[in-house]
């Protein structure tokens, strides 16, 4: 058992806390912001995470699990001290550090002795280096610093799964004994380590990142392909997956990536290339191609009517995937911003992203509380995210709900043989469009 204190409680840092208490070690979160800390403090996760609230529950209740908002005492007699917080990007798609150094500052001025920073963050080649000298040189009374880059890998929405089931655990350090105490702290995950140098741990983050946004931009390459030449998207993506070179994991056509990671980390490691006069071709493409895959169903919606103007538009779901309440550079908020300047009337709907979809699309649409709600009466439905209420929802109500039941799918949700079953006009991503003539009944 360790004594550790995590800075930073988002979805990482509170997910490593939660998950480093659950396998027995001493964990203190602390964020500087208040509410999600007294939130915390109530028992209750300030964020959406499948299993996360009850692992909180028992680690709280069995005194392994504290929270606060004061440094000093997080890190009273700590021996490891865990980064996890926020590095978005800046205007020019560099990472922005500037909590990353605050939160070393903190370190400088709470810490003496010896200490292991182990860094969570995802950060630029050869910040961890920085990191270590930022701490040593502003450190308040002697302190000695070994920083260890532990790059995370969990997905939102299978946190708390992949922090016990993943598939890797990448130590990278240059000293040999904070390297060992952090492979000790992890190893009733029960998972395979791989030990590297710093810089080597900070690449492995963003290639890795950027290496999954490619295969997604690969795909809807194809798919877009395969509607012009009249091949179907799901079966090319099955037919490619079964090679097991290729493998089919994020062969998923849709209306490309978002959130908080593949966007922000994508143009950082081109930011990163630059840095060192390499100019990064084949991600700067990935970028853009999916910067347009985001409007897919604008164009389409366009090339069907013409005009969007005064047109009822339901937007279904808006979290950039399920199981999550993130709206980060979700496709639906690049999506609904643009129906905006064409004219479109907006309803939306999601299970659990609604608040924070709020936060960002403020009184420029109307907000409904079930699905049902955002489909009365539309003239056109969008399907932005796969959520398993979505996909469930039986196809008849469409046709009964709907002014005109015309769907645009950003996540090839139905099969199209069920869709011909409906006089629904369907457009998907990658494969042929229904039209409600094809009725069979
Ligand atoms: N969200 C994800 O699924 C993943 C994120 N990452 C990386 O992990 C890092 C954290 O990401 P998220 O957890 O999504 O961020 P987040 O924005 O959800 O959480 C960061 C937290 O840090 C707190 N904070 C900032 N400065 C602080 C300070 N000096 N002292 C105490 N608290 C402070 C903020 O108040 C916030 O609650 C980022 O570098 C991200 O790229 C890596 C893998 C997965
Ligand atoms: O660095 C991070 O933050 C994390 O980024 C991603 O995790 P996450 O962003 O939570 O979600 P993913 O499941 O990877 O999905 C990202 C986006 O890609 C899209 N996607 C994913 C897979 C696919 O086949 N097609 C596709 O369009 C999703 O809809 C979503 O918008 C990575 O999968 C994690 O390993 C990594 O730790």
């Amino acid at each position: 058992m360790r004594k550790i204190a995590i800075v930073g409680t988002g979805y990482v840092g509170l997910v490593t806390g939660v998950c480093l208490a659950e396998i027995g070690h001493q964990v203190t979160c602390i964020d500087n912001n208040v509410d999600k800390i007294a939130t915390l403090l109530d028992g209750k996760s300030p964020i959406y995470e499948p299993g996360l609230e009850k692992l909180i529950h028992r680690n709280m209740a069995e005194k392994r699990l504290e929270f606060t908002t004061n440094h000093r005492e997080a890190f009273f007699k700590v021996e490891v001290i865990y980064l996890a917080v926020g590095t978005p990007q800046n205007r020019d798609g560099s990472a922005n550090l500037d909590c990353i150094f605050q939160a070393a500052r903190e370190i400088s001025e709470h810490v003496s002795g010896e200490i292991v920073v182990v860094v969570k963050s995802t950060v630029p080649v050869g910040t961890n280096d920085k990191i270590k000298q930022s701490i040593e040189e502003n450190a308040l009374s002697p302190l000695k610093v070994d920083v260890v880059s532990n790059p995370e890998f969990l997905r939102e929405g299978h946190a708390i799964y992949d922090t016990f089931h993943g598939d890797r655990i990448v130590i990278g350090s240059s000293s040999k004994r904070a390297a060992a105490i952090i492979a000790e702290i992890n190893e009733p995950f029960n998972i395979p380590i791989i030990h590297t140098d710093v810089r080597s741990a900070e690449m492995i983050k963003y290639a890795s990142n950027a290496f999954l946004a490619t295969k997604i931009s690969f795909i809807n390459e194809i798919s877009t392909i395969c509607e012009k030449v009249g091949a179907n998207i799901e079966d090319v993506a099955y037919g490619m997956g079964q090679d097991s070179r290729i493998g089919s994991q994020f062969l998923k056509a849709g209306i490309g990536y978002g959130g908080s990671c593949f966007p922000k980390d994508t143009k950082a490691l081109v930011q990163i290339a630059g840095n060192v006069k390499h100019t990064f071709d084949l991600l700067e493409s990935v970028i853009r191609i999916n910067n347009h895959q985001q409007l897919k169903l604008v164009e389409k919606a366009l090339l069907r009517f013409g005009s969007l103007k005064g047109m009822r538009v339901a937007i279904l779901g808006l979290a950039f995937k399920p199981n999550t309440d993130d709206v980060r550079e979700a496709a639906s908020i690049v999506l609904v911003e643009r129906l905006l300047e064409e004219g479109g009337r907006i309803t939306v709907y999601d299970p659990v992203a609604m608040d924070n979809a709020r936060k960002i699309l403020m009184n420029e649409v109307n907000y409904a509380d079930s699905l049902r709600e955002a489909l009365y009466q539309a003239d056109m439905a969008l399907i932005v995210t796969e959520w398993d209420e979505i996909k469930e929802f039986p196809l008849e109500e469409f046709e009964k709900l709907m002014a005109t039941p015309i769907i645009f799918d950003g996540r090839n949700c139905y099969r199209l043989e069920d869709i011909e079953q409906y006089a629904i006009e369907y457009h998907s991503i990658g494969r042929a469009m229904i039209k409600a003539t094809q009725l069979t009944s």
